[in-house]
């Protein structure tokens, strides 16, 4: 367990209100492996011992670091010239209100309705609010939604005879087993039972598989990676020819984005957990693209003058001023980083929002190729 005593927490608090701070000491959480943040931090706060820490059931590391501004503090007032913001808000609702007219010609032309359904298996708070915006964001669009839900202790047979159901219906064109699953579940079974033609998240490995391979088109394309990518196309940020680094490696984002970067025609690094000095590396790019889960990990000092920030992670991090008890922030230090870098996305608002966006765009995608439709 780790300890933070107040005045950290007040220190902490400053940094929110961003440009008078120029040296702020954050809580980390290690938040990898840490989605169900929100169930978390309640236990924190039901806890009389302490201010707040990790519990057991997730990372066991509490890391306290500094994420300051101080090289550029002295130029934080005048002279400074900040990102531009890659608002990824107003881009998914830009998204969201093409795939909305296109909807609505399907269902005149054809009366066909898209249907994306989800399977959520256990009580993670974070997973089911997940699953709820995902549902409200079909509503807004005309996309019927279906959803499973299964209780923690489910067998893996169980979640199998769901997707081998919405496998065989018609009215479904999407089906998105919501991740992570319990442990004692094989994601591998899981994942590849949903036939390809409905792989709207795009995690079978023919579909990976396809992505990696020069010449063959996969049916779908990961939704966050292909968000990110969108972003960079809808603010003519160019790809071809660009250095690119990719911060992680997992097969829902890091692995993906780097094989879509390259498909851009860009010359792609990657750096993992593993990699030694990676700010040598990120140093050179032209654009990073960060999914970690570390908070503020990535410092002004890493970027290079000018370069393209995408910024992936989703970390909570206490914050007694917010009405959850916490805010989200990104793998990035964004205050640092916006005044070295050409553009930056911001979290919340930036990537999250697209990938929700590219879920519905996958969903329609599928059900315009199952019926035929232009
Ligand atoms: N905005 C959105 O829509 C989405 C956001 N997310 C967020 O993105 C982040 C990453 O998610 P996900 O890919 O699923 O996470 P994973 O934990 O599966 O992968 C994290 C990756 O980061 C690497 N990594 C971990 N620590 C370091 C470090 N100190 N230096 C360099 N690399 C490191 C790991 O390396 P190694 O392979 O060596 O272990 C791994 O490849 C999370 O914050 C998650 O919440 C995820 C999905 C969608
Ligand atoms: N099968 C599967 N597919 C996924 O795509 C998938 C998954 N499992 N498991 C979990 C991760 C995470 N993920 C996010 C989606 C939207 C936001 C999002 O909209 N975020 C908002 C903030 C929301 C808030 O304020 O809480 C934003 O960044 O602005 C974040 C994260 C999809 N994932």
């Amino acid at each position: 367990m780790a300890l933070i005593d107040t005045a950290s927490t007040m220190i902490f608090t400053d940094y929110s209100s961003s440009s008078s701070s120029s040296t702020a000491r954050l809580l980390l959480f290690n938040t990898a492996k840490l989605r169900n943040f929100p169930k978390t931090i309640s236990t924190f706060r039901r806890s009389n011992s302490l201010q707040f820490g990790i519990s057991s059931r997730t990372s066991p590391r509490t890391i306290i670091t500094h994420c300051s501004s101080s090289s550029t503090s002295a130029m934080q007032v005048n002279n400074e010239t900040f990102a531009k913001v890659i608002d990824g808000k107003r881009v998914a609702q830009d998204i969201r209100e093409e795939i909305g007219v296109e909807i609505s010609r399907m269902k005149e032309e054809i009366g066909i309705v898209p249907g994306l359904a989800v399977i959520l298996v256990g009580d993670r708070k974070d997973s089911a609010t997940y699953v709820r915006n995902k549902k409200k964001a079909c509503d807004t669009v005309g996309i019927n939604s279906y959803e499973a839900r299964l209780a923690e202790d489910s067998t893996e047979e169980e979640v199998l005879n769901h997707i081998s159901k919405f496998n065989d219906d018609p009215s479904v064109h999407g089906i998105l087993v919501q991740l992570p699953l319990p442990s004692h579940m094989n994601e591998q079974n899981i994942l590849n039972a949903v036939c390809i033609e409905k792989d709207v998240d795009g995690f079978h490995p023919l579909n990976i598989g396809r992505l990696a391979m020069r010449g063959r088109e996969p049916l779908f394309v990961p939704c966050t990676p292909k968000g990110c990518i969108e972003l960079l196309h809808r603010y003519d940020i160019p790809i071809k020819g660009k250095r690119a680094v990719v911060i992680g490696r997992s097969n829902i984002v890091g692995m993906p984005a780097a094989l879509l970067l390259q498909r851009e025609d860009a010359t792609v690094s990657i750096v993992h957990s593993r990699t030694k000095n990676p700010e040598e590396i990120t140093r050179q790019a032209d654009i990073i693209i960060s999914a970690v889960g570390q908070p503020n990990m990535v410092r002004g000092s890493w970027v290079k003058p000018g370069a393209v920030l995408i910024d992936v992670g989703i970390n909570p991090v206490e914050d007694p001023a917010s009405p959850r008890g916490y805010r989200l922030v990104g793998d990035i230090c964004y205050d640092e980083a916006r005044k070295v870098a050409s553009a930056i996305t911001p979290v919340p608002g930036g990537v999250g929002p697209m990938t929700i966006a590219m879920l519905l765009s996958n969903t329609l995608l599928s059900a315009k190729r199952i019926h035929n439709f232009r």
